[in-house]
């Protein structure tokens, strides 16, 4: 019946062209996660989780209007599951206006780590910034003190180099030059050879990557004295592709020859062992049902023919396990106060706060890995770093950013045969 069902609000980023539309792996990953929950006698028990959603396409105007009717029409929501930064950014920010929680699978922006801007919003997204402490400990590991950085002038790139700068002073790690460029890199890349950066973190969408590389070729900032740090979620060959489309005037094999040697950070998104997580499925297991779902749905997975999002997939999988582990700590909770979650209404801000508390406190292992949030809702999440060698990338090894644990596999190659120093060394005529 109609009264044991608890609703909850969903914002997909599936339509459009801008941004990311990873809701066409998420949402389909979040309805696995909602059959999994509600097959569970002892989760939630006597009542069934319903998600309500709509597409945002990644658009936060489109995305704010889904937001209201999902408030404004019956049933009543209890809290909201949204994609893309800034979508998240809009509705994070309106939603504590209805006291309700928000919980982001595919926002990175680091602006969204604010407690005072989004007092109630929750990521199983981990914020960009994660990458840093990884770059830190490498930098450290290879005896790197004097980095440049080149950056595309977008806002998440922006606050990430922000926090990056704040840690490198804290590790006494020189920053010789921070070059940022809108969509031509050619003069910034001009800057770094001029200051004789050696070590350069670069941080840039897939597409000015493909423009940096071969301007990197062109002006011969590559090869064994170079070490360049990409960002490890771009795919897998994407220095070979678009190149014509994109009016990139390297070749592949220039390219590839530029892209040799450089290092990756990326968050783990996906549980690397074969653990049992809490839905009792192994990360492989949900990887295989959800492509059964995305065949079903019309994607030719076995020709590699991925939505976008299926990296992201785990994390709105995990969301959803969040909200159902919260929602039943807090139904716990309520009965003693002799309320329950579904007498929940917009202004019940002691319900709220019940809810709230719940879910900062939830932590279990999901197919993200180990899911916990920081005081400020951020994700806590490895990072995996590779390197391309020959092409293709090889797993370098993992960082935990609170244990303060590299593993590392010893697999890294120096094109020169030893590790790049980060500046050129003088030698005193004896
Ligand atoms: C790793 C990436 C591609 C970063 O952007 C996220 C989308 C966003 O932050 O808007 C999705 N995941």
């Amino acid at each position: 019946t109609e009264d044991n069902v608890l609703h909850i609000g969903g914002i997909f980023p599936i339509g459009g062209k801008g941004g990311w539309q990873g809701g066409q792996a998420c949402e389909p990953a979040a309805t696995l996660a909602l059959e999994d929950v509600n097959k569970r006698p002892d989760l939630l028990p006597g009542f069934t989780l319903k998600l309500h959603w709509n597409d945002s396409e990644c658009e936060p105007g489109l995305g704010a209007s889904v937001m209201y009717n999902l408030l404004y029409n019956k049933p009543q929501k209890l809290m909201l599951l949204a994609g893309c930064s800034t979508v998240c950014t809009t509705v994070a920010e309106a939603a504590k206006m209805w006291n309700l929680v928000v919980l982001c699978y595919g926002a990175s922006s680091p602006a969204l780590s604010d407690r005072n801007r989004f007092p109630t919003l929750f990521r199983t997204h981990p914020s960009a910034t994660v990458h840093n402490p990884t770059r830190i400990k490498l930098l450290e590991k290879f005896g790197w003190s004097r980095v440049a950085i080149l950056q595309q002038a977008e806002e998440v790139f922006i606050s990430t180099v922000e926090d990056l700068e704040a840690r490198c002073k804290e590790s006494g790690i020189e920053i010789v030059t921070r070059q940022s460029f809108l969509s031509d890199p050619s003069d910034a890349v001009r800057n770094l050879r001029r200051q004789d950066a050696r070590i350069i973190v670069g941080l840039f969408y897939v597409v000015a990557a493909r423009k940096v590389l071969c301007e990197m070729y062109k002006q011969h900032l590559f090869g064994k004295s170079y070490v360049w740090f990409f960002i490890g979620w771009y795919e897998d060959n994407w220095f070979e592709v678009s190149l014509d489309k994109e009016g990139v005037n390297c070749s592949s094999e220039e390219m590839r020859m530029a892209a040799e040697g450089h290092l990756t950070t990326e968050a783990l998104m996906w549980n690397q062992n074969q653990q049992r997580t809490i839905s009792g499925k192994t990360a492989e297991d949900f990887r295989l049902q959800l492509n059964d779902l995305l065949r079903q749905q019309g994607y030719d997975i076995d020709n590699s023919r991925y939505p976008e999002g299926y990296q992201e997939a785990p994390l709105a999988y995990d969301a959803v396990w969040a909200v159902a582990l919260a929602f039943n700590k807090t139904m716990e909770r309520l009965h003693r106060l002799g309320k329950t979650l579904k007498n929940f209404t917009y202004t019940d801000k002691e319900t709220a706060d019940s809810i709230y508390a719940a879910i900062n406190s939830t932590q279990f292992l999901g197919v993200s890995g180990h899911v916990a949030f920081s005081s400020q809702g951020d994700r806590i999440a490895l990072t995996q770093i590779e390197q391309m060698v020959n092409g293709s990338y090889v797993k370098l090894g993992y960082f935990d950013t609170t244990s303060d644990n590299l593993t590392w596999l010893n697999r890294e190659k120096w094109i020169g045969g030893k590790v790049p120093q980060d500046r050129t060394i003088v030698r005193k005529e004896l």
